[in-house]
């Protein structure tokens, strides 16, 4: 049988294939998957979804392995084992406003995708805050008006600064990470044994 990884499309995924071809892992059949969601290599059975899902599938012992942001880890905290730090993805969440603009006196409102991390860091602050969840292009909320501010990933701060926004504070730093199935870990050591320290290996010589 082979180790099934679920990897998370789009930006992790690009990086962490070439990543994994650096460890001498045969990728082709994954660069030419076209639109197929499974894949099998020689070695592993790949399947790709987004980031919580990814969680979801490794936590249900579906995937044995599973590669994904540390910022979905954090927001959903799912019962998996945080293998290790992959050498990519790195970002860092921060609470953006608008250049310019006073922050406000009144309760805050706080646009996010994550919105159990910016519960909690307002918590901490010991603030009462509304959120509002959105999904993407999170920047547009102040520009429009539908909140004071934002949390988002930071990566460049490009995307920031091209839509008139500065980081009023950087709060956590993430990186892509390596999780597994807790009982994955145990029954199938064997079999993941050579695929973690090979990750293991390559996170090293990074
Ligand atoms: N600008 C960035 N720099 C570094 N890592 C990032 C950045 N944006 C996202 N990531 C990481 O990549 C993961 C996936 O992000 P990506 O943008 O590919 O998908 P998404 O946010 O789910 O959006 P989509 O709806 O387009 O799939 C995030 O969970 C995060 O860990
Ligand atoms: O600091 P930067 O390098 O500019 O990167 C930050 C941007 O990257 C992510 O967006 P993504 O591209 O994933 O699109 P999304 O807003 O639809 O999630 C994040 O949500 C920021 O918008």
């Amino acid at each position: 049988m082979k180790p099934c990884i679920a990897l998370t499309k789009g930006r992790i995924e690009k990086q962490f294939l070439e990543f994994f071809q650096s460890l001498n892992y045969d990728i082709e059949p994954l660069i030419n998957k076209g639109r197929k969601l499974r894949v099998e290599t020689d070695d592993f059975q790949f399947v790709f979804a987004k980031g919580v899902d990814v969680t979801t599938y490794v936590e249900h012992g579906i995937a044995d392995l599973g590669i994904v942001g540390e910022d979905i880890l954090a927001e959903f905290q799912p019962d998996v084992y945080n293998l290790l730090p992959l050498p990519f993805g790195n970002c860092r969440m921060a609470l953006a406003v608008e250049e310019g603009k006073e922050w406000p006196e009144r309760k805050r409102c706080i646009a996010s995708k994550y919105t159990n991390i910016t519960k909690a860091f307002f918590k901490e602050k010991g603030e009462s805050v509304d959120i509002v969840k959105l999904e993407g292009s999170v920047e547009l909320a102040p520009i429009l008006g539908l909140a004071d501010g934002i949390v988002d990933i930071v990566e460049t701060g490009n995307t920031l600064k091209e839509n008139g926004l500065i980081v009023k504070e950087s709060f956590m730093e993430f990186s892509a990470r390596c999780i597994a199935n807790r009982s994955s870990l145990k029954i199938k050591r064997d079999l993941l044994a050579p695929v973690i320290e090979a990750l293991q290996k390559g996170v090293a010589v990074k």
